[in-house]
């Protein structure tokens, strides 16, 4: 079991302090995520442990052991890690990249033994870049280049693995790749793996434990559901509380808040294209009658002026269908994006909703 931790860890430039009281701790077979908003200081935190800047206080233990005495050749054998920044290349292949992170294991010739060469292949297996291995990487685009850096941290071979927006570049496939891949190293290699990531929704999925980058400190450690409730996250990054859906780790933009033109009969997650398309235009509108438990509920938070609803797994009541109307008689246009369908047993109040909108004359199909 390999334990990698900080106490009391002071990390910055030129003997200033940026971030104080530093101290994480990472085991075996978890993910350890640094998240916050950009230039809080998780790149540095992640360079002071992997001795690309000077510590300024503080202690990080390898298991049992400070590593303020150790050698710089024997924490590379444990640990490795991949940055953001790109590599400065002379004409090197993919493959060259990958093989120096063998550099450790080799010989002062740095010349890659047969069981070397095994691990870069499996390696780039590992990240699926067998088709571009052989070309220059420097003509690489940064996705490529991305997945590369990640394979050479991996053939390095060693207990821990940092990762500095290790899908910053990646595509949506290859996103979703690679955190599979860091949690497969973390289960099956029993690999310690710190990260950064600034997609929350990645972040609550593949993280045992959260840590908040905030300011002059690390404001919150704790697991993603204990990160991922309430206002907390919304707070850290300075949105609004219903920028963010802390459940699904969705953002949404935020939409008119003046007096409503057009009503929106929804439910069910039929309401979301009207929601966004009517944000696009700024038109500003009232949805309803949602439960809270309504797939749209979270997006009518945050694009309706008013939102009309019902508590979760409550009936719709007679206050809320008044409600409605009230507003319906002061917009000018009423939608429904409901399906015929939708208009089931335990709807009644829409289908009440949308005759109330054809009686006024103001359905609009
Ligand atoms: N070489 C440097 N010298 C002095 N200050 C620096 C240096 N590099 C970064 N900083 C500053 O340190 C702070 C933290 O930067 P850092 O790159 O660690 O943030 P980050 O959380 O990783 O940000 P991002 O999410 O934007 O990548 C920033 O204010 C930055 O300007």
């Amino acid at each position: 079991m390999m334990e990698l931790r900080t106490e009391n860890l002071v990390v910055g430039y030129d003997k200033t302090p940026l971030i104080k009281d530093v101290n994480l701790k990472v085991v075996s077979g978890q993910v350890l995520t640094l998240i916050g908003p950009n230039g809080a200081g998780k790149s540095t935190i992640l360079k002071t442990i992997t001795r690309q800047l000077k510590r300024i206080g503080g202690t990080i233990y390898l298991g049992q052991e400070s590593m303020n005495n150790m050698r710089d050749s024997d924490v590379s054998k444990s640990l490795s890690m991949v940055m953001t920044e790109r590599l400065q290349t002379e004409l090197l292949t993919g493959r060259d990249v990958v093989a120096s992170g063998r550099y450790p294991y080799t010989g002062r010739f740095g010349i890659l033994a047969k069981e070397d060469w095994e691990k870069v292949d499996e390696a780039i297996a590992l990240v699926h870049a067998q088709d571009v291995q052989d070309q220059d990487f420097r003509k690489m685009s940064d996705g490529q280049r991305q997945r590369l850096m990640l394979a050479r941290a991996i053939c390095q071979d060693t207990d821990i693995l940092l990762l500095d927006e290790p899908t910053s570049y990646l595509d949506m496939g290859f996103k979703l790749d690679i955190l599979a891949n860091i949690r497969m190293l973390a289960r099956e290699r029993n690999l310690a793996i710190i990260m950064s990531l600034h997609e929350l929704d990645l972040a609550q999925k593949v993280s045992d434990t959260i840590a908040c980058v905030k300011g002059d400190h690390i404001d919150r450690i704790g697991t993603p559901e204990e990160i991922f409730s309430g206002d907390y996250v919304q707070q850290l990054y300075g949105v609004t509380e219903t920028a963010f859906d802390p459940v699904t780790g969705e953002v949404f933009l935020q939409g008119a808040k003046s007096e409503p033109k057009v009503f929106v009969i929804g439910g069910g997650g039929s309401g979301i294209a009207a929601y966004n398309r009517l944000q696009r235009e700024n038109v500003p509108f009232v949805a309803g009658i949602l439960q809270k438990n309504d797939l749209e509920y979270p997006t009518a938070r945050a694009l309706a002026a008013e939102v009309v609803s019902q508590k979760a797994f409550y009936p719709i009541e007679k206050a809320q269908i008044e409600e409605a109307k009230k507003w319906m008689e002061q917009c000018e246009t009423c939608i429904c994006t409901l399906p015929m369908e939708a208009f089931g047993p335990l709807n009644e109040a829409n289908r009440e909703l949308l005759e109330y909108a054809k009686e006024i004359g103001k359905l609009s199909m």
